[in-house]
């Protein structure tokens, strides 16, 4: 598989972006005029500046409002063909993209376009240079790859073929069957970009909102397979017209496009095994079973704060690392760690973010199966010094530079407690609450990082994601998107802040950088797990009354049910499959909380209720500006 990327992409000038993406590992890059007016080196610099960053220039583009015209129209346009023509042998590329007319001048006709095509055929063989010939969504006369192909094949020139752009098709639902009869030597590049479904204009869409692929919702795996039946095997572009993206990292951006081309690569082949796509052989996306444990990073002064808070919530004191300042407290299937050790990450992940729950254990079925396909996708391997007796756990980088570590059962992983911790008994006494497992972690983050991790955790895991949700905070809006499989026992709910004031953005603030913000547990009996909570002395985040007035009348609840609701601070949602409730902790320290759900059929997260839980939250921030008390 050939990468490329168009310079359109990313933000920066030309140089920044060249390094973002000769280093994120793509082949060529698409030269997009506009960042080529506004360079100030000559098309030839330019050209040995790409070749010195181990690219290739895959195109040139575009070429707008060429075919159709009327003279003397007509004539300019070939003049100025002829102009960009000396430009791309300058810079060394031989492939320009002409996307179809837009223009009101424009006249329509198949014959009329493919003769013009055959004309600057002739002038491009005689130069060496190939054009390719793409159809926008939004073409005066053109805007169907089915009728920019008819146009190719009637001008019938070796020197021009077709340019499919994954946008353009998918945005008008065209049928992707058509691709496949097309022969492969016509099909001189193809574009990918993905978008999440937004009805609006298509001009508008494609230049703001597109996105990379799997991180929208358009089927562009379907179109990609069509793609690769041609046996078309030449380089994949991506050209994402995004603003974020453009005002985003290079770096990151650049990485996050060539994680989605594997990744797509690695889809397409899986789903159809006759074909020959050319990717990395990786292992393939794991099933999460569940969340095996928790760790949080703190220090000796602060652990027993937190341990009290995790102590009212009905844990028990399970185990005591062996060597390390580490203790185990479990209560169901759930394990929470508190490591006060003073070296290794977690002790540096505390200097730098306080208290802060810095790593997740996932289970799955082959951990270090897993740990590989993160590799092969671009994911940061994670390794720190074992003290003796320890076993390695594979690990990979995650949000906020936060840990994964990967357990299974089928090795000495599934012994990592009894092998590296002693039992303990705990003599706190509190009473068990009834939580069973992790129902799901919630991960904040700036808002221009939600993409990212999406792709991540979709690339990487056996889930899919939930559509974006507004959720509303009294200081701005923050979004959320939950990913989950199909079983429930993987749920990640991400909330991309938008500004540095809601409950959201004050947590990325407070704790320097993106992280676990909470962790919601499950009962089965939400007032029993109410009643032993209060009497462990935990007290709730506490809900407006007038919630509760309000419930009752949205859902015409029984007063009696609203009534315990209240008692016990309970939020309460319906959606077609059921019912859910929650309760939540106040905040612990930079912004941290607990919850608890009970689910009864319910699949979402209670976005309803986000409201109120945030205005509740709001109560026991400290005031903006104010030190740590
Ligand atoms: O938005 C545009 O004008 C535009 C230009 C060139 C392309 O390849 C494209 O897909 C869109
Ligand atoms: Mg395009």
């Amino acid at each position: 598989m050939k990468t490329s990327i168009a310079t359109v992409s990313l933000s920066g000038d030309l140089r920044d972006k060249l390094g973002a993406i000769a280093k994120a590992g793509f082949d060529g890059v698409e030269i997009f005029e506009n960042d080529f007016l506004v360079f100030d080196e000559s098309p030839k610099q330019l050209g040995r500046m790409v070749r010195d960053f181990g690219l290739e220039i895959t195109l040139f583009q575009p070429f707008r409002d060429f075919e159709g015209m009327p003279e003397p129209l007509r004539s300019r346009t070939f003049d100025r063909a002829e102009r960009k023509f000396d430009l791309m042998q300058d810079m060394g590329t031989d492939l320009v993209l002409v996307c179809s007319n837009v223009s009101s001048a424009a006249l329509g006709g198949l014959d009329r376009a493919a003769a013009d095509f055959h004309e600057l055929g002739e002038r491009a063989a005689k130069r060496g240079l190939r054009v390719g010939y793409e159809a926008l969504a939004w073409g005066r006369h053109i805007h169907d790859h089915r009728d920019a192909w008819e146009i190719v094949r009637r001008a019938d020139h070796a020197n021009i073929g077709l340019i499919l752009d994954s946008f353009h098709t998918l945005a008008r639902k065209i049928d992707v069957n058509s691709i496949r009869s097309i022969p492969k030597e016509k099909i001189f590049i193809i574009q990918l970009a993905d978008a999440p479904k937004i009805g609006m204009d298509l001009l508008y869409w494609s230049r703001h909102f597109r996105n990379m692929p799997g991180e929208g919702e358009l089927p562009v795996e379907a179109f990609m397979a069509a793609v690769a039946e041609t046996g078309y095997d030449g380089y994949l572009s991506l050209e994402i017209f995004n603003d974020q993206f453009r005002g985003g990292s290079p770096a990151a951006i650049a990485a996050d496009g060539y994680r989605s081309l594997v990744y797509l690569g690695d889809r397409v082949r899986r789903a159809n095994p006759g074909l020959s796509v050319n990717v990395p052989d990786m292992p393939d996306r794991s099933r999460v079973d569940g969340v095996a444990f928790v760790e949080f990073a703190v220090d000796e002064t602060e652990a027993p704060a937190l341990e009290t808070m995790i102590s009212t919530l009905g844990f028990h004191r399970d185990a005591r690392h062996k060597t390390k300042k580490v203790t185990v407290f479990r209560q169901g299937d759930v394990r929470l760690v508190v490591n006060a050790d003073d070296r290794g990450f977690a002790s540096s992940s505390y200097l730098v973010h306080g208290t802060s729950a810095y790593a997740m254990g996932l289970l799955v079925e082959d951990a270090w199966a897993a740990r590989a396909r993160a590799i092969a996708l671009g994911a940061e391997a994670f390794k720190q010094p074992l003290d003796r007796g320890e076993i390695e756990m594979p690990a990979v980088r995650g949000v906020g530079g936060g840990i994964i570590y990967l357990l299974d059962r089928s090795t000495d992983l599934a012994r990592i407690w009894d092998i590296e911790f002693d039992p303990i008994e705990d003599g706190a006494g509190t009473r068990d609450a009834g939580l069973q497992t992790i129902d799901h972690l919630a991960q904040t983050m700036p808002y221009d990082e939600l993409l990212t991790w999406l792709l991540f955790y979709t690339a990487i895991f056996d889930a899919g994601k939930t559509p974006m949700v507004d959720i509303v905070d009294p200081s701005g809006l923050v979004r959320s998107q939950a990913i989950e499989n199909s079983e429930g026992s993987l749920r990640i709910t991400m909330n991309g802040a938008e500004n540095r004031n809601t409950v959201a953005g004050r947590f990325i603030t407070e704790t320097f950088g993106s992280g676990i913000q909470h962790l919601a547990f499950t009962t089965d009996d939400i007032f029993a797990t109410a009643g032993a909570l209060a009497a462990n002395g935990f007290a709730a985040l506490e809900i407006s009354p007038n919630y509760y007035d309000d419930l009752e009348a949205r859902f015409g609840l029984d007063p009696a049910l609203t009534e315990k609701l209240q008692s016990h601070n309970i939020l309460y949602d319906r959606d077609e499959h059921g019912e859910y409730f929650q309760l939540y902790s106040p905040t612990y320290r930079e912004g941290f909380f607990f919850e608890i759900v009970q689910r009864k059929g319910y699949r979402g997260y209670g976005a309803a209720n986000a409201i109120f839980r945030i205005a509740a939250l709001r109560r026991h921030l400290r005031p903006m500006g104010m030190p740590r008390a």
